[in-house]
């Protein structure tokens, strides 16, 4: 465990808000971060690097800011942003509930000793072995994806005499304005049921004849990264026509507010003003929301140590590995030295990975200083969400481990993996 930083001079802390792309507990002196009170050069030291560095109070305020917006509701925590045992246990502390997608995700719920009641089963094609380990783990909700899922899950609760708790995930037929690979709520979607051709309408029909399955709401998802409120909008208001037309009362309105990646970019609304317009077509039901990048996406900082620099790219010791995003969405990043130097003019490079592909680029076009160089530390922030959780053991590159940083101290959560790890899994 690393004790906090030596200077105790907190120069030009950032406060935690959309407009910053900085942990809440991120501070500057004399250009080297401290991330949590520990100073990023130090986390690299001990841990090595790649690193991302989670600021905990930063991910457990975000939380609690979606809790204040909903009062009267549920927050369910987006689990495929990132999760590991250590975060299933914050969550269950802070009584938030969690949605999980996947066998495996189910398994990092359990390890966390998530209460079984306060887990969502997504998913477009949950497996009967899945579906049987959720029922007989007493998930307190299956989100049904499918007809074929709906026979499945109630023969199944059927043989383990359980009444199913079950949601409807509905196609809203909502274009989001996000990138296309993570738009979920359009007519043409391998998700949920469509409402405008009445698979909704008959799923909830086919649940309510089905006495092992118990119809607890209706879900949309529209999608991630989304930045205007008109799409949450219009779900809601065809979500909230079709919970009334069925007589339920829970709405789930899924996930999506996006981040601010980097300090040009557009800041999101607020958790505030997202749940006010929801509230505008919901009121008088029971809603739920499950934010997943904009509680885990602005707490961590992936740190970086630069290996070479040849003209306009700036090679780093990881890569589209542990961040995807850029190459499969083009997504944009900023990075700044963390290693210290202030003050030096700067010049636009790109920060690349070192994967044998040209597009393992990690941040195009940023402006960085003169004179960086080998053995500098880079940091990227807005790197919690999708990023850990994508990673990859692409040209047999270990994944990088998670260290939580808090009052000073930092302690691992997410261990490194080791080429021993890889090839334990050859034959
Ligand atoms: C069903 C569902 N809920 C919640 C989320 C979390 O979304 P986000 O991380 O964009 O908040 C997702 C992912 O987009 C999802 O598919
Ligand atoms: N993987 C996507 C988000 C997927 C949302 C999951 N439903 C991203 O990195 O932006």
């Amino acid at each position: 465990m690393l004790a906090a930083a030596g200077s105790g001079r907190c120069l030009g802390c950032v406060p935690m808000s959309n407009a910053s792309v900085w942990p809440a507990t991120a501070s500057w002196t004399g250009g080297a971060l401290s991330l949590g009170g520990v100073a990023a050069a130090d986390l690299a030291a001990e841990y090595g690097t790649p690193v991302y560095v989670l600021d905990e109070a930063d991910f457990r305020a975000r939380a609690r800011t979606w809790q204040e917006a909903l009062p009267d509701g549920d927050v369910h925590y987006g689990g495929k942003a990132f999760l590991c045992p250590e975060v299933v246990r914050w969550l269950d502390g802070l009584g938030l509930s969690l949605d999980v997608c996947t066998g495996g995700e189910l398994a990092v719920a359990q390890a966390g000793g998530m209460p079984p009641e306060r887990v969502v089963f997504h998913g477009n094609n949950k497996s009967r072995d899945e579906l049987r380990r959720a029922v007989t783990w007493g998930v307190g909700c299956v989100v049904l994806d499918s007809f074929t899922e709906l026979d499945r899950l109630a023969a199944l609760a059927r043989e383990h005499g359980v009444r199913q708790r079950v949601m409807i995930r509905v196609t809203p037929g909502v274009d989001a304005l996000t990138h296309r690979s993570i738009a979920t709520g359009g007519e043409d979607s391998k998700f949920g049921f469509s409402l405008a051709a009445g698979h909704a309408a008959r799923a909830v029909r086919r649940v309510r004849e089905e006495d092992s399955l118990e119809l607890h709401g209706l879900h949309s998802h529209i999608g991630s990264q989304i930045l205007r409120l008109d799409g949450f909008a219009q779900a809601a208001e065809r979500m909230c026509a079709f919970a009334r037309a069925s007589d339920v009362e829970r709405l789930d309105l899924g996930g999506g507010l996006g981040i601010r990646y980097t300090p040009d970019g557009q800041p999101p609304p607020t958790p505030d003003e997202l749940v006010t317009v929801l509230r505008k077509h919901t009121a008088g039901l029971r809603l739920s929301v499950e934010p997943g990048r904009s509680i885990a996406g602005p707490s961590t900082v992936a740190l970086y140590r630069v290996g070479t620099v040849k003209g306009g790219y700036v090679s780093v010791d990881g890569g589209m590995s542990d961040n995807p995003r850029p190459a499969m969405y083009g997504a944009p990043y900023t990075a700044a030295r963390a290693s210290g130097g202030e003050g030096a003019a700067r010049r636009r490079v790109h920060v690349v990975g070192k994967h044998c592909e040209s597009g393992d680029v990690l941040v195009r076009d940023v402006a960085l200083p003169e004179d960086v160089a080998p053995g500098d530390l880079l940091a990227v922030p807005a790197s919690g969400a999708y990023q850990r959780s994508m990673a990859s053991n692409y040209n047999h590159v270990p994944r990088p481990p998670v260290v939580a940083v808090r009052d000073g101290a930092a302690r691992v959560i997410v261990r490194r993996e080791t080429e021993e790890d890889l090839l334990r899994l050859y034959v």
